[in-house]
């Protein structure tokens, strides 16, 4: 429960003025949240200064300028490509203010002849004649002093208009309370910082585009906090995790022993020291938190595997945790058998199963007959019982928080974690992501895999490209066809693939083609994933739920339709689910648009290389950190008020203020801690001061 002081934060946005339910949810998409809160971490990106009112003549064309104006005339469009045209004289001469598709009654209303009106916007000229076509506002000399100000411009989408934002901002501002300052006093005296409130009243207010730039004291502030809160959190679970200790794993190796000689491979060098890294930290007496990082691909399951054999060897249960349903059930299906061949009971625990099938998996979970658990969340309910949980495999691909894939750990007694990524971070992203953890990577892929055949064709070209996969599949080709359409709306998605799904099933027949989306049941998603990796359909037209994961090695093709709108992450862990096994594969990128600077060369990175590392590091470069860890859905540690890039130096100091907090004060006891705990629930953190709790 959050303490009181903080409870008008974390109202509902549809309490604030301008947001009803119809809105609301558009509101929520946008900022990211349903609080008050989310809203006030929601910044402007730029200003909007009305206060100028130059000569005609010495205006700059394109810029926002706000004039006393006296209407002389309307003129009604001629036609419906011409504007209608209301001439107006100003001080220093004519202008013209030109409307496309208006209503004759309402510019006549907002703009009578012989009257004078307040009028801004952005100006242009064009042959002589100086214009504004759509004022932004137009009012009387009484509305004087609420047009000529500064604006805020947020960052908006569609449906939501800077004007509600601004009328909500202001009531939520009213709401944020006088709190204790949490920072040291030393600290804010030399960056002189302001309060929260008032930099939230300034960066909310702005006067000039200074009050916004990165190194503005309130906007420093803001970052701070936010970094701080983070950086604080990672560090207590870290010291509750070292002080609570571990215990030493150390199986006899024969069942591993087993495992290696059914598989049909060899363990690259990659998998290798990555393994004899998790088994240092598993034999040793500290509790091990370990990151494995491995590009898309590159054969994070086995290792998984046989880390969670070694616990096993010891007579203790292990479990993995995958984000999503079709991923668990894949990882079941795929480690299943393998147990199975050297007698290893392993069972699967997701949200869909109930009553007596969910009952019996429980009991053996808490008897001790099932020595590998799978499953989603669902494992850490609190009726899930472990006789003896030991290690914890989180296969998180970016869906769980920080702090939330711990709380697996503290379903047994001293469980060692090994978290799974196949996001593949810049180095100098990782610590904010995932605090001090010890890291793995798997830099190596499997032999025998074929580069995969990138091309970039426009959308007129989806002709040519369905008559090649109708070729390619009568020669058993299986194909995914991947149909996002805006990244943010789930609807629009689903449209654009089910008419895809349409035109697909009308040239091969529904037999052939398969359907999977995110708002089918996971039976459903499970049957359609099924007879495609069976090969009963060879063309399997998804949005990006198969994004993750998903692992059918004989699928060679990929389309992917308006390729340009994904972030190249994105792009690359789609295209990761092709070139899985030892067939040429051919991914195919369609554009809708015509491309820009920056989607071109995005393009040509995906292009010219299939390594996770240099694409994320391009990625970096061309579109700044907190777009390449993630879209907000991406559930990974993203900053809303804190940049990577502008703020890197106060990480640096969060950091260290976070490690000397809680080395004096390793309980959050003392003065300044009850101060500090106000900051972790404010931005959300309180999962540390629980866990930190709970031991
Ligand atoms: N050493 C190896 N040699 C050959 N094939 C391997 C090796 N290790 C794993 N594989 C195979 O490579 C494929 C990909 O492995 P896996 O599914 O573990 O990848 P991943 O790292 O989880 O990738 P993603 O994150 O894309 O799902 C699997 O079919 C697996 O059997």
């Amino acid at each position: 429960m959050r303490p009181e002081i903080l409870f008008p934060l974390f109202a509902e946005i549809e309490t604030l003025p301008g947001i009803g339910p119809r809105l609301k949810p558009l509101v929520v998409r946008l900022i990211g949240g349903e609080h008050v809160a989310d809203l006030l971490w929601h910044l402007p990106s730029g200003i909007i200064d009305r206060r100028f009112s130059p000569p005609l003549d010495e205006t700059i064309d394109g810029s926002v300028v706000t004039m006393d104006v006296w209407v002389e005339r309307h003129e009604p469009s001629p036609n419906r490509r011409r504007p209608y045209r209301v001439i107006c004289k100003t001080l220093s001469g004519t202008l013209v203010l030109s409307f496309f598709n208006a209503r004759a009654k309402y510019l006549n209303d907002v703009l009578p002849v012989g009257e004078k009106r307040i009028v801004s916007g952005k100006v242009d000229h064009y042959r002589n004649e100086y214009q504004i076509t759509h004022p932004d506002r137009i009012g009387t000399e009484a509305e004087r002093a609420e047009i000529q100000t500064v604006e805020p411009v947020y960052p908006m989408s569609a449906g939501v208009t800077g004007k509600t934002l601004t009328k909500a901002m202001r009531a939520a501002l009213q709401l944020v309370p006088e709190l204790p300052e949490w920072h040291d006093p030393a600290l804010v005296a030399r960056h002189k910082w302001p309060d929260l409130a008032s930099a939230l009243r300034t960066i909310h207010n702005p006067e000039d585009a200074a009050d916004l730039s990165p190194d503005h004291p309130a906007r420093q502030r803001l970052a701070y906090d936010e970094l701080l809160a983070n950086q604080l959190a990672l560090s207590l679970i870290r010291a509750k995790m070292r002080k609570l200790g571990g215990r030493v794993t150390n199986g006899a190796g024969d069942l591993r022993q087993k495992l290696a000689a059914n598989l049909p491979f060899a363990m690259t060098g990659a998998q290798q020291r990555a393994l004899a890294d998790i088994y240092d930290d598993m034999a040793s007496e500290g509790r091990m938190l370990r990151l494995l990082q491995g590009d898309v691909g590159s054969g994070k399951t086995v290792v998984a595997l046989m880390a969670m054999l070694n616990a096993v060897e010891c007579g203790r249960q292990a479990a993995i945790m995958a984000p999503t349903e079709i991923l668990a059930r894949q990882h079941f299906e795929t480690i299943g058998p393998l147990l199975e061949q050297i007698g290893i009971k392993c069972a699967i625990l997701t949200g869909r199963d109930k009553g007596k099938a969910r009952k019996a998996t429980l009991e053996g979970f808490a008897n001790g007959d099932v020595q590998i658990a799978v499953g989603t969340h669902a494992l850490f309910q609190d009726d899930v019982v472990f006789s003896d949980l030991a290690f914890a495999v989180v296969d998180e691909q970016h869906r769980f928080g920080v702090h939330q894939r711990l709380m697996l750990a503290g379903k047994g007694q001293a469980v060692d974690v090994l978290v799974m990524t196949a996001t593949p971070i810049p180095r100098t992203l990782t610590l904010t992501a995932f605090g001090d953890m010890e890291v793995s990577r798997l830099d190596e892929k499997p032999p025998g895999r074929k580069p995969v055949d990138t091309r970039v064709l426009p959308i007129d070209k989806v002709d040519d490209v369905i008559s090649g996969i109708g070729r390619a599949m009568r020669t058993g080709t299986k194909i995914y066809w991947v149909c996002p359409l805006v990244e943010d709306s789930e609807i629009l998605d689903l449209q654009a693939a089910e008419e895809r799904y349409r035109i697909l099933v009308e040239l091969f027949g529904d037999a052939r083609v398969g359907l999977v989306h995110g708002k089918m049941k996971a039976k459903e998603k499970d049957e359609v994933m099924e007879r495609f990796a069976h090969g009963d359909t060879s063309i399997l037209v998804a949005t990006t739920v198969i994004e993750v994961g998903v692992n059918v090695p004989d699928a060679t093709i990929m389309v992917i339709e308006h390729s340009e709108r994904l972030g190249l992450a994105q792009l690359h862990q789609l295209r990761g689910r092709i070139g899985r096994g030892d067939a040429a594969s051919t991914c195919l990128l369609l554009y809708g648009s015509p491309l820009g600077q920056v989607s071109k060369a995005r393009l040509k990175i995906m292009r010219e290389t299939e390594d996770g590392f240099i694409i994320a590091e391009e990625d970096l470069k061309l579109r700044g950190a907190g777009e390449v860890l993630g879209t907000r859905q991406s559930g990974i540690q993203e900053y809303r008020l804190a940049n990577l890039e502008l703020h890197g130096d106060l990480l640096a100091i969060a950091r260290d203020d976070a490690r000397l907090i809680v080395d004096r004060d390793p309980d959050l006891q003392k003065t300044r801690s009850e101060a500090l705990r106000l900051l972790l629930y404010l931005f959300e953190r309180d999962e540390a001061v629980r866990y930190f709790r709970s031991g």
